[in-house]
């Protein structure tokens, strides 16, 4: 690989790291407004933490809705703090541990106005939460063979466990932590590859301005808040590659960016490195 701007910021993103935002987004928006924690986004955090023998950390709830029901630590994000933050703030809240994030596990989105970020993270610290010290943020905390009976708020966390517990036995990505990098709407920079007949690899790259990986953004309609954020890949494609033959599928994410702090400019967007190939 060369060692032009472009190879630089590809091997910058094939190493899970982070870019700046772009002077331009690849595919402009009508109406790209800053997004707002909490109002028109949300985003979950939520973490596995698997103890030595195997077994899973979880919270019995104590909200109305699913009182009593058993779940992996996981919460809103508030405003001004960085999704590890948030993870450990809903991990310490909700199960009296502390923990530090060994990676991301799962992106799942909704549209922007709803993405969970789960992590496999490692328990540091603290005292798990007694049925004593039951509080509005959860009534206890408990290690799960997550084999026996469990009255669960809901199973869409078990295919989480699976990921994380594949994950520890044999991990099949890098390590990924989200980079403090500060963005104000939810993005994509696509490293779209192509190999030719020769056996060429080809990857995307944009013309606007300098040759850069192309970034496209989600609009902030109420539609497309609502809207799968690849949406905003494939009118970056459909503008793109004129072949309407040529489908592309997204592979999964090298990298994500989000800061979440900035007082200066309202920084809750999040831009996600994603892999695409025909
Ligand atoms: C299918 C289901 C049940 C989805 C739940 C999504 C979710 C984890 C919301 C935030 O957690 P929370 O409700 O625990 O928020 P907080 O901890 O901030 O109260
Ligand atoms: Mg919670």
């Amino acid at each position: 690989m060369g060692s032009g701007p472009l190879e630089v910021a590809l091997q910058v993103v094939l190493d899970g790291r982070g870019l700046p935002v772009p002077d331009t987004y690849d595919t402009p928006s009508q109406s790209l407004q800053p997004v707002v924690l909490r109002e028109t986004v949300c985003y979950v955090v939520s973490g596995v933490l698997l103890n030595e023998t195997g077994e899973v950390l979880m919270m019995q709830e104590a909200k109305q809705d699913c009182y009593g029901k058993w779940y992996l630590p996981a919460g809103r994000m508030e405003a001004n703090e960085t999704i590890v933050e948030a993870l450990k703030r809903e991990v310490k809240e909700e199960t009296g541990l502390e923990c530090e994030p060994c990676t991301v596990l799962a992106v799942e989105e909704r549209g922007p106005c709803w993405i969970r970020f789960t992590f496999l993270a490692d328990p540091t610290g603290g005292v798990l939460k007694a049925v004593q010290d039951g509080d509005a943020e959860s009534l206890q905390a408990k290690w799960w063979d997550h084999d026996s009976p469990l009255p669960l708020r809901s199973k869409d966390i078990l295919p989480l466990i699976d990921l994380a517990l594949q994950y520890r036995a044999s991990p099949r990505h890098p390590v990924t932590l989200p980079q403090e990098m500060p963005y104000t709407v939810v993005s994509q920079r696509v490293v779209a590859t192509f190999v030719n007949s020769s056996k060429d690899l080809w990857v995307l790259q944009s013309t606007v301005g300098n040759p850069h990986l192309p970034v496209t953004a989600c609009n902030t309609t109420p539609t497309e808040l609502r809207s799968s954020i690849k949406v905003a890949i494939y009118r970056l494609i459909k503008q793109c590659i004129l072949l309407p033959q040529v489908q592309l599928k997204t592979c999964g994410i090298l990298g994500l960016q989000h800061f979440g702090k900035d007082t200066v400019v309202k920084s809750d967007g999040v831009c996600f490195n994603v892999l695409s190939n025909p």
